[in-house]
């Protein structure tokens, strides 16, 4: 994707949803897109998906333009939506065979059912399922075609966490036979278990992307404390903050520690609340999402 913006509507209420991203997704990569709430991460998908054409810029899958080329990059391609929107009335089996018709190399229902664990459901009606099971069929539907390239929108939500932990180890196995994946999710656990290179948008932009440690790398460790109502010592290259309560952020965490534990047991204080943390897929989200960039992130903690 290269310098992709997505626009709704039309002049005063055109509303910029995606506001100029460029990624890539390389073959047999597990690639996750993380975002807030209309961050623009399925406005993105859309445009992967070839369901809708960008404003500018351009896609390119499998070398060909999505929309245009719907019919040969569908053949190759598994698709789970956020909402299924299977009609209710099917039972399980009837929907994936109805699915599996649109397919160009399938596999059976029976195998997909096993995949995702619902062989046993195969004769429910779909309106009957429970959310965790309607969203696994949702995931067979995906899968049935076989496809070398699997857009995952929220795979896991509304699984209970046995669920998603079954629904990891199925993803992991197809990510060792070669399928890339591309997905959005709002578990940072999931991204963390699953994803070779992570992007993190926020209000239409990508503000973070990489592999996990990449990301985490950039951003300093924080040591936080009561302040002791004391001079505090000078720690070289540390960003102290001296609120009431004090932060200090450092890309050296061990040697600040050492430096500031040393400091306490000579001047005999105590430092209430002490509290010492790398940074992590979750505060690095969490700063992205209250609005800063990685180089303003970096240099204020
Ligand atoms: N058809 C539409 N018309 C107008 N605005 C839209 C339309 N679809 C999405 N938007 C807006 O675009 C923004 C991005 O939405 P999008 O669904 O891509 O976000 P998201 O990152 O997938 O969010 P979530 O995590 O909540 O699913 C939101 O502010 C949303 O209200």
């Amino acid at each position: 994707m290269r310098g992709l913006r997505r626009v709704y509507g039309s002049g005063k209420t055109a509303y910029e949803a995606v506001k100029g991203i460029d990624f890539d997704v390389r073959h047999g990569e597990v690639f996750a897109l993380l975002g807030t709430n209309g961050a623009g991460k399925t406005s993105t998908f859309d445009l992967l998906e070839g369901l809708a054409r960008p404003t500018s810029g351009t896609v390119t899958v499998f070398g060909g333009d999505p929309v245009a080329e719907r019919h040969r990059i569908r053949a190759e391609t598994g698709v789970m939506l956020q909402s299924g929107g299977l009609p209710a009335e099917l039972t399980v089996a009837e929907t994936l065979e109805m699915w599996r018709g649109t397919c160009t190399h399938p596999t059976t229902v029976e195998h997909v059912l096993g995949l995702v664990d619902l062989a046993h459901r195969a004769d429910v009606r779909v309106g009957s399922l429970s959310g965790g099971e309607k969203r696994r069929v949702d995931l067979a539907c995906a899968l049935i075609g076989q496809p070398t390239l699997l857009f995952l929108d929220e795979p896991t939500t509304g699984l209970d966490p046995e669920s998603r932990r079954q629904t990891w180890r199925l993803l992991a196995g197809l990510k060792a036979s070669g399928v890339t994946m591309v997905l959005t999710t709002h578990y940072l656990d999931e991204a963390e278990e699953l994803a070779d290179r992570i992007a993190i948008m926020h209000d239409g932009r990508i503000v973070e992307h990489g592999t996990l440690h990449d990301i985490v790398d950039k951003h300093p460790a924080r040591i936080t404390f009561e302040h002791p109502g004391v001079t505090l010592p000078q720690l070289p290259a540390a960003r102290i903050d001296a609120g009431d309560r004090v932060t200090i952020s450092t890309f050296t965490l061990q040697e600040h520690l050492l430096e500031l534990l040393s400091w306490a047991h000579r001047e005999r204080i105590t430092l209430a609340g002490l509290q010492a943390q790398s940074a992590s897929l979750e505060s690095v989200f969490l700063a992205a999402a209250a609005g800063g960039t990685s180089e303003a992130l970096a240099h204020t903690g």
